[in-house]
């Protein structure tokens, strides 16, 4: 649906060069929700910019459903601009017209007739739940609701694809959640593709099914969303993942487990999690596994269960133990000193 080939963004500031995208390659499918993270300056902006062209990428080619936008007149840009909506951090709202012009202003510039723009407008304002603020103006509602009738305004043009610049950036945990949880239903029920960018963990965890990680203008690390905070690869992904701080223990309790056995980090994946890996250790091995800290994380279609076991008994029946739990259904890391 979407495709960035080789996308490379240089800025001019004075006589200095500024290499905001370097050799970026990604595809978003059509119907699923791609999320981009990274700390602030990675690129993230610019390359969201960049499918729509509200930024030209200095090199690469852009595909939107198999055209290149790069080459297209300003007529079908304009044309293929109406497939793309897009929300921001800030909403963008118009200050002076109520939530309903908001929606429909835009409609009349574009030339929708006139009880279509009404039956649009109602139709997604009742979505995003705002019918009854239709009057309302934007300095009247909550982040939340602005948030909202920024989507309704977006969707309203019926679009296919949806870009989200940081739209939950600036908004509470729980606002946050209920606007994740709007995008979902857009996503599902209106089949609209969602590629968007967030510096929020918490972002790609509930909606996405995949990732790219970019880091100093570079995708350093992209795929399921899933696989990639159950196996991160990179130093950079592994920044993102708390796993590591949730199961940051005291250094001399560690130094104390690890005389009398080994410590394993065991990352339990959907059906994995059913299985009683800890009870067959200690029954076939003779080895005493004990929990020493857990917790389970909810991904978009599934669960992940996180375990810190310290596994106690004989050396060589403690490595066989650890051997067979490589063998199973689980991820398995050894925590050393
Ligand atoms: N119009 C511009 N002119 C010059 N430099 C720019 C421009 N836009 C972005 N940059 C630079 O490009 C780099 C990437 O910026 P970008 O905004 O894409 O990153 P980001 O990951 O979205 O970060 P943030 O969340 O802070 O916006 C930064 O070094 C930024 O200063």
């Amino acid at each position: 649906m979407i495709k960035l080939e080789h996308i490379s963004k240089t800025f001019r500031v004075g006589k200095n060069k500024i290499e905001a995208l370097k050799d970026v390659s990604l595809e978003v499918n059509k119907g699923e929700i791609f999320g981009v993270i990274g700390f602030s300056g990675a690129g993230k902006s610019t390359l969201i910019r960049c499918i729509n062209l509200l930024e030209r990428p200095t090199n690469g080619k852009v595909f939107v459903e198999d055209r290149n936008v790069l080459t297209l007149n300003k007529k079908d840009l304009r044309k293929l601009r109406r497939k793309i909506g897009m929300i921001f951090q800030g909403y963008n709202l118009l200050e002076t017209a109520t939530v309903y012009e908001n929606i429909a202003t835009p409609l009349r510039l574009e030339g929708v007739p006139k009880d279509e723009i009404k039956q649009r407008a109602e139709k997604y304002l009742d979505i995003v739940g705002l019918t009854d603020r239709r009057n309302a103006f934007p300095s009247q509602l909550s982040g939340g609701q602005k948030q909202r009738v920024a989507i309704a305004r977006a969707l309203a043009h019926e679009p296919e694809i949806l870009l989200s610049d940081e739209a939950t950036s600036a908004l509470d945990p729980n606002t946050t959640d209920a606007i994740l949880e709007l995008l979902l239903r857009v996503n599902k029920e209106l089949g609209i593709t969602i590629f968007l960018i967030t510096h929020e963990l918490n972002v790609i965890q509930r909606i996405c099914d995949r990732v790219a990680v970019m880091e100093n203008g570079k995708v350093v690390e992209q795929g399921s969303v899933v696989d990639v905070f159950t196996r991160p690869q990179q130093a950079m992904t592994k920044r993102f993942i708390s796993n590591e701080a949730k199961f940051a223990i005291p250094a001399q309790l560690r130094g104390e487990l690890l005389k009398t056995g080994k410590l394993v980090k065991l990352t339990f994946l959907g059906e994995s999690s059913k299985d009683p890996v800890l009870a067959t250790l200690a029954k076939q091995f003779d080895v005493l596994p004990s929990i020493i800290a857990g917790g389970i994380d909810q991904l978009k279609d599934q669960s992940v269960g996180n375990l810190l076991v310290h596994i106690k008994g004989d050396q060589s029946k403690v490595e066989t133990a650890v051997k067979f739990l490589h063998e199973q259904d689980v991820l398995v890391e050894e925590v050393n000193a």
